[in-house]
């Protein structure tokens, strides 16, 4: 006969640290969900300090402060009649644990730790909390006295328990519980648990969200049930971006799903289900049948929460929501999304005065370009759509309070700079291509010259030395020929931090300095292809996590989506440092200097992260692959190109010590800091591997004759 719910998720952007700020968001998503009917809140995983606190989990200051602001939360008039579903960490017998706290009306109904803790790829939740890892025990809490004086309750349950009320069972999955062999909700959903919730703080990577989305609806699909995914969304301090996504599932079909990448702080999505299709979806499955035999049952708690009122049957506004297709963005709109929201979050937050650019003409500092106009398209779309915050933020940075944009140009004038900084060996092409981009994006662009600048140095090092260095093509030796161009490069870092500093005071605004914006772009970084310290050593760089292949392809879809055709001429030059000079016969060309071409590196990045490939293994996975046609390269050739590989990524790791950080969005990043953690210094010929890899090439060739000599015996 209809047991119609109406329950919320949502995604909040939470600062790590910013507990009043995360304690408004929280309370405002609450007010959103009870508008839209909901009976039931689920927030993100840690909402009240933030996700991203690492190391600041440690401080005991945290886990109190926490309490403060939960406190504040649950004694507000605003939270009352929903059950809510809060993520916080807590200190239980002297152990930290990643909590999440299910109350109703100021009444803690359960405390329910996380069981299995993220560990990999950027996750360190082991460094800071103890995993609970005890399916079904439960123990006694004794609540902070403050609380208890709020809840009236001296002590509450803190373990893996699910919650019972008139007409239905709900149970918590914490994040990585749900990528887990044995997540919880399979043992749950035997046990009659019908709504689950989960709580998450996960990061955007590129072409990565159809793996959650297929677990969320797979959690389902298999077992029956309505799962409520949380996330948290937005720079919360640190490279990551995490990309909310919060969705409803029912029985494996999504009937609400909010969007991956905005600039709002609260986004609630809500939906009505009928309980009964869980039940008839069950009745169709073994499943059902055999929870009846188990005996290792949940410890249930049973609470008088009236989630299906009656009335709800019969209600004519009560509508149950339908089903509805996922949506995912192509790979080119999350570069242009993902990195453009992190840029608003990380400006807003720290309160610049806007960005500088090192503009060359190339690819990498344009798709930064690109990404800041993006930004600001974005800013201009959320006010458009009557977002305050976003409103405030904007009047706040350009300190004008009557700043109302209207094009996305209006914003880049203000808070965009760019400058191209050429010397002798710079192209015509180049220096116009920045230029032109520059003005259609509208940001504040500075042509300068600094051969004045290089000469100078030079010079110095000319007086005290007594020596010259000339260029390779002028009969230059190599050490010459690069200790000339990465002064060039060098030097550039120098001005572009004195821009920073001092546009905006040539401009008599009173905004404070700029942050500078870095291009290295992945596959750069993986090579070691930069000057240690020139503009790749930059305030924060948005593309860093990217590769160079998707960068084009980013390019070329902005170049229509954007309505920029100046992008073309951008995809069309050749990449080139310029830091050598042009002459009839030469032009300096990127994947000439790197001996490998992107495409090239990209795979070895991948096999060399993703797949855990060391060169023995990295190289017998190529010879399988590009011996193959179209490529058909014999083993010594790859042999080769893997051992070149290997050389250069080993003589350049120590580069990544000192890259800027940038947004994580690669898989195969190899970002020192967080995600790639390696030595710096290593032996960039790998003795050992390479002699095992010729002795492979040598068994290759002598199979490879043995097979011919046969071939020839049998004609
Ligand atoms: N094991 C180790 N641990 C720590 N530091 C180490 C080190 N080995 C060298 N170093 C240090 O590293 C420094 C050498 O690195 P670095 O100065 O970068 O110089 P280096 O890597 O030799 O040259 C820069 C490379 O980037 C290329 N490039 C291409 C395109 C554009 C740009 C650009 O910048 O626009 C650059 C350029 O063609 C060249 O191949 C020296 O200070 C050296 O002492
Ligand atoms: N002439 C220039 N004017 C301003 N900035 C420059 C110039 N040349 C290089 N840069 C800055 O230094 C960075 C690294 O230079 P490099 O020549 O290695 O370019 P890249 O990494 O291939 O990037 P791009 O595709 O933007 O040229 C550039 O991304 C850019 O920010
Ligand atoms: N916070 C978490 O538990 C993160 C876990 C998971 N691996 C993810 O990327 O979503």
């Amino acid at each position: 006969m209809g047991h119609y719910i109406t329950i919320a998720t949502c995604n909040l952007n939470q600062w790590a640290l910013d507990f009043e700020g995360n304690r408004d968001r929280i309370i405002e998503s609450i007010r959103q969900a009870k508008k839209q009917g909901a009976k039931l809140r689920v927030g993100p995983e840690l909402e009240i300090c933030g996700y991203g606190c690492l190391d600041h989990f440690s401080e005991s200051d945290l886990y109190q402060h926490s309490w403060e602001i939960y406190g504040d939360i649950i004694s507000h008039p605003d939270t009352k009649d929903i059950l809510l579903d809060i993520g916080i960490p807590i200190i239980h017998k002297s152990n930290k644990y990643n909590c999440r706290i299910i109350s109703y009306n100021a009444k803690i109904l359960l405390i329910r730790p996380k069981l299995y803790l993220a560990n990999d790829g950027n996750y360190r939740e082991m460094r800071y909390f103890t995993p609970w890892n005890r399916p079904k025990y439960f123990e006694e809490y004794q609540l902070p006295k403050f609380i208890s004086k709020i809840t009236q309750q001296s002590r509450v349950t803190f373990g893996d328990c699910v919650i019972e009320t008139f007409e239905t069972r709900l149970g918590c999955e914490t994040c990585e519980e749900l990528f887990t062999p044995q997540s919880p909700h399979i043992d749950m959903s035997l046990d009659g648990v019908e709504i689950f919730t989960n709580s998450s703080g996960s990061h955007h990577e590129l072409r990565k969200l159809d793996t959650r989305l297929e677990l969320i609806t797979e959690a389902t699909k298999k077992c029956g049930g309505v799962y409520l995914y949380s996330n948290q969304r937005g720079c919360d301090g640190d490279r990551l971006y995490y990309d909310g996504c919060a969705a409803i599932i029912l029985n494996g079909k999504v009937v609400a799903q909010a969007s991956q990448f905005s600039l709002n702080d609260v986004e609630v999505v809500s939906a009505t289900i009928d309980l009964d299709d869980v039940r008839s979806y069950r009745n169709q499955k073994s499943a059902s049948l055999q929870s009846v035999n188990r005996k290792d049952i949940y410890k249930s708690l049973y609470c008088e929460i009236d989630l299906s009122p009656t009335s709800n049957v019969f209600n004519p506004l009560i509508v149950p929501t339908s089903t509805r297709p996922i949506r995912y963005h192509l790979p080119e709109e999350e570069i242009a999304l993902g990195p453009a929201c992190w840029l608003w979050d990380y400006l807003r937050r720290s309160k610049t005065g806007g960005y500088f650019l090192p503009l060359s003409g190339g690819i990498d500092s344009c798709a930064t370009a690109v990404i800041v106009h993006s930004m600001c398209r974005l800013v201009v779309e959320a006010i458009k759509d009557g977002n305050k915050q976003v409103l405030n933020d904007i009047q706040s940075l350009t300190h004008d309070s009557n700043f109302i944009p209207n094009t996305p140009q209006e914003i880049a004038e203000k808070l965009f700079h760019t400058s191209f900084m050429g010397t002798e060996n710079s192209s015509k092409e180049t220096r116009t291509r920045a230029k032109e981009l520059a003005k259609k994006i509208g940001a504040y662009h500075i042509d300068l010259n600094m051969d004045t600048l290089v000469g100078a140095v030079i010079s110095v090092f000319e007086v005290a030395t007594g020596k010259k260095p000339i260029f390779k093509i002028f009969g230059g030796s190599q050490t010459e020929n690069l200790a000339l161009q990465n002064i060039q490069a060098r030097l550039r870092m120098v001005l572009s931090y004195l821009f920073a500093q001092l546009l905006p005071w040539t401009r008599n605004k009173s905004t404070g300095g700029l942050l500078v914006l870095g291009s290295a772009n992945v596959d750069e970084c993986l090579r070691g292809y930069l000057t240690k310290y020139d503009c790749s050593s930059a305030d924060i760089n948005p593309i860093g996590g990217i590769s160079k292949t998707d960068l084009k392809r980013f390019i070329a879809w902005a170049e229509i989506k954007f309505e920029l055709p100046i992008l073309n001429e951008f995809l069309t030059a050749t990449p080139t440092a310029e830091l050598e000079p042009i002459t009839e016969n030469y032009v300096q060309s990127d994947e000439i200097d790197m001996g490998m071409t992107y495409d090239e590196l990209s795979r070895f990045g991948r096999l060399r992260k993703v797949d855990k490939c060391g060169p023995l293994s990295m190289f017998i996975k190529l010879y399988h692959e590009w011996s193959q046609p179209p490529l058909n390269l014999t083993a010594e050739q790859v042999a080769e190109k893997v051992k070149r590989f290997w050389f250069f990524y080993a003589i350049n790791r120590h580069k990544m010590t000192t890259m800027t950080p940038a947004y994580h969005a690669e898989q195969y990043s190899p970002d020192d800091n967080r995600f790639d953690l390696r030595p710096f210094l290593i032996n960039p010929r790998f003795p050992h591997a390479s002699k095992k890899i010729d002795e492979v090439v040598e068994d290759i060739k002598r199979r490879e004759e043995e097979i011919q000599k046969n071939n020839i015996s049998v004609e």
